[in-house]
Formats: C-alpha cells, sequence, structure tokens
C-alpha cells in the first residue's frame, strides 16, 4: 500500500546536503577551525565570508575530505561523512572548484574536461578489446558532455585551444565545467570572482545563478560582496575559525563584528 511517507521529501523536509557539527581543525596547535557548524539546506546557495586567515579554504578542504578534522563531524545529505575519502565524497554528490584553477596547460579546453577521471569502461585495456562498441558509444557521450558544458560556460569557440591560453576568468569558467562533469548537486566555490574582469565576472555570476535554478545547491567563498549579495540568500561569516555571524547578506555585512573582524583582521 502506498503510504504518505512514501512521497519524496520536498527540499524543504529534507536534510541539508552540508551539515558541519563544530568542525575543528589545529595545526601544529594552532585551530584554523574552530568549533565551526554550517549548514547549506537542498537548492540553497550559502555565503562564506570572513577576512584573510579566518579558516574559510580549511573549511572548504574539511568539508571535501581533502583534511581529517582534528574533531567534530561532516554530514552529507543526512549522512555522517567525517572519515570518508573525497573520493566517496564526491560520490554522494560533492564536488569543489579551486580558487587557483590549475588546468593541464599543454591539452586542449575539451581534453581538460574529458580527463575527469569519470569512470569508463575504456579505462582498461581489456575492456577495450572486449567492449568495443561499449567503449566508443562512452566515449562520444562524454564528448558531447564535455561539448555542452563548455556551450553552457561560454568556451565553445576554445575547445581546441590549449588551456595555457585562457584568461584567469575563463580558466574560472573551466573549472566549473570541469565539476560539473560530476553532475554534483553541491558545489563549494572557491572565490570564483578573484582576479576575473568585469566584463567575465557577469558570466560567471549568471552562470552560477542558473546552476543555482537547475537545482544545485551552492556554497560560496567569496570576497566580492557585490557578487555575494547578488547570488546568496544567507552568509555565514566567520573569524580566527569560528562563526561570527550568520543571516542575510545585508544583516551580516552590517553586523558591527563582522565589520570589526574586516577592519581589525581578526574578531
Ligand atoms: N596546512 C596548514 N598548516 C598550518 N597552518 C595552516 C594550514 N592551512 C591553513 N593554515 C592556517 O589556518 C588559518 C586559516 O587559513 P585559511 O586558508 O583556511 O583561511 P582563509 O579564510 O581561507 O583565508 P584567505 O581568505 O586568505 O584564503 C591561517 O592562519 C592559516 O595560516
Amino acid at each position: 500500500m502506498i503510504t504518505a511517507s512514501a512521497t519524496p521529501p520536498s527540499p524543504a523536509q529534507s536534510p541539508p546536503i552540508i551539515e558541519a557539527k563544530r568542525l575543528t581543525k589545529r595545526f601544529f596547535g594552532v585551530s584554523a577551525v574552530d568549533g565551526m557548524s554550517l549548514t547549506v539546506g537542498r537548492q540553497e546557495m550559502v555565503g562564506l565570508i570572513g577576512p584573510n586567515g579566518a579558516g574559510k579554504t580549511t573549511m572548504f578542504s574539511l568539508i571535501a575530505g581533502s583534511l581529517q578534522p582534528t574533531s567534530g563531524e561532516l554530514w552529507i545529505s543526512g549522512r555522517e561523512v567525517s572519515r570518508e575519502a573525497p573520493e566517496k565524497r564526491i560520490g554522494h554528490g560533492l564536488a569543489r572548484t579551486f580558487q587557483i584553477p590549475k588546468p593541464f596547460a599543454e591539452m586542449s579546453v575539451l581534453e581538460n574536461l574529458l580527463v575527469g577521471g569519470q569512470q569508463q569502461h575504456g579505462e582498461g585495456l581489456l575492456a577495450n578489446f572486449l567492449r568495443p562498441a561499449a567503449v566508443r558509444a562512452q566515449e562520444k557521450a562524454l564528448i558531447e558532455k564535455a561539448r555542452g558544458l563548455l556551450d553552457f560556460v561560454t568556451l565553445s569557440h576554445l575547445e581546441h585551444q590549449p588551456a595555457r591560453v585562457l584568461s584567469g576568468g575563463q580558466r574560472k569558467l573551466l573549472e566549473l565545467a570541469r565539476v560539473l562533469m560530476a553532475d554534483p548537486d553541491v558545489i563549494l566555490l572557491d572565490e570564483p570572482a578573484a582576479g576575473v574582469n568585469p566584463a567575465l565576472l557577469e558570466v560567471i555570476i549568471e552562470r552560477v545563478f542558473a546552476l543555482n535554478k537547475q537545482g544545485k545547491s551552492i556554497l560560496l567563498i567569496e570576497h566580492n560582496m557585490d557578487m555575494v549579495s547578488r547570488l546568496c540568500t544567507r552568509v555565514v561569516a566567520m573569524a580566527l575559525g569560528r562563526l561570527l555571524a550568520e543571516g542575510t547578506p545585508s544583516d551580516v555585512a552590517s553586523n558591527p563584528a563582522v565589520i570589526e573582524a574586516y577592519l581589525g583582521g581578526g574578531a
């Protein structure tokens, strides 16, 4: 018998896609992140701000799994993943971009998307020998997907160019396309506006907005408050590894403790 409980939960009812509970990371006795909690709801776009050295990037590394917490817990979609490897978290729909993308400079823009390390039949010589048609079909599908994503990030015209010719902003767009190859549900975006010229910045803002509208949850580290307030409904501010304030972009930007942290470089 079908009951009401068989209905899939709405975004509002389902557990947060990211839930960090009292995360702490100490390096040689110094706490880069110190009892930090935050949540990102399904289809939510949350800004993570704070002065240099606040612990934002360390927080991303703890969420992505490239760093293990000294203490605290991390949950993805209601499942505890605190000790899981980064690859397993990717399998749970989590992706992360880097502040300074490092594409393979001599490979073409398209090839950079194809080396994304997806599970392919063609990975083994044996598979190539035994199932050549399946391998070819999968390669074709991957190329089509990569081309679609290059179109989405407005880089189609550069498909065959080596990645080294890309500007800083174009590298950010390629980085976005790279993580989209894995079909993530939630994306950790690390300073997508840094070093990007104003024209391309508008493209990045518009593309990030479109991804959120498509249903992707986003946690955005950004110093550009204009971008944060245009994109995010909720902002989390941290300083000295701790939560400082949380609320709407305008509430957080006018919070005296946040202003003091930016002026004084701490909290
Ligand atoms: N691997 C490490 N070893 C030692 N200390 C570290 C390490 N990584 C980060 N830290 C320290 O932890 C603190 C937080 O750094 P983090 O890079 O997370 O800050 P941030 O908010 O991302 O800064 P920014 O805005 O400048 O990128 C800093 O004091 C930094 O020096």
